[in-house]
């Protein structure tokens, strides 16, 4: 991983026709790109393939949550479309964590498998609903040790958990953070947020920004204004 944070741009369009005209002006050495739920039901594998194909770094993100037997099989499918990153829930706890672990053993180009602590859209009273009573970050540190003791590379979490993830569990255990705002952009629907130079700051590995990047007027020069704020 590089000092600066890698970009990883959250491409959540309706299908691949809506994706392509963004993807067209980016070069793989500048981001990443990040296929959540919404486009990889609509497109499908084979975008994905194309994208690989084109020497992107493609984070799948499709956070499985099953049983063990089932998140094995779905890691090593993910891993066999060449993506750079796959995840889990780290809620589904340590034999599914093991299980996509190990489904990623023998594949040729092993993509990171990393750990979903706690959404970044959710804070202290949506977690006390699904009966959680630990504060957000109590129960993200919880979470990112079990992943680490279950061999996972890293974690998604909020920038705002980054540094005690660092502290507890070292240099090397990747931390990639949604929920990150440009000073004056829409919050949205995130609720622990942070601003790209702030995340940057951290030393945060991966940043993953969606919309306020693509739905942006212009969304390159929204990338490239990012990435300028990283350099001050
Ligand atoms: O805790 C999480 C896990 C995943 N996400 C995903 O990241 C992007 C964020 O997009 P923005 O438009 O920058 O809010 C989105 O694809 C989520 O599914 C997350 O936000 N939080």
């Amino acid at each position: 991983m590089s000092q600066q944070p890698i970009i990883c741009i959250a491409l959540d369009y309706p299908d691949a026709a809506s994706a392509w005209p963004l993807i067209d002006q980016l070069e793989p050495q500048h981001c990443a790109l990040k296929v959540g739920k919404e486009l990889f039901t609509s497109a499908g594998p084979d975008f994905v393939r194309e994208l690989v194909a084109r020497g992107f770094k493609v984070f799948l993100d499709l956070k499985f949550h099953d049983i063990p037997t089932t998140v094995h099989n779905a890691v090593r499918a993910a891993a066999e479309l060449g993506v750079w990153m796959v995840n889990v829930h780290a809620s589904g706890g340590r034999r599914m964590l093991e299980a996509a672990v190990a489904a990623v053993a023998d594949v040729k180009q092993r993509p990171y498998v990393i750990a979903v602590t706690v959404l970044t859209s959710m804070t202290a009273e949506d977690l006390a609903e699904v009966g959680i009573t630990a504060a957000p970050a109590t129960h993200v540190l919880e979470l990112a040790k079990l992943a680490q003791t279950a061999g996972l590379d890293g974690v998604v979490c909020s920038a705002q958990e980054a540094a005690a993830i660092a502290q507890q569990c070292g240099a090397g255990f990747l931390r990639v953070t949604p929920g990150i705002r440009p000073a004056g952009a829409a919050q949205g629907d995130q609720r622990r947020i942070m601003t790209p130079p702030e995340a940057a700051a951290l030393g945060i590995e991966v940043l993953v920004i969606g919309r306020p990047i693509t739905q942006a007027a212009d969304p390159v020069a929204a990338l490239l204004e990012i990435k300028q704020s990283l350099m001050a």
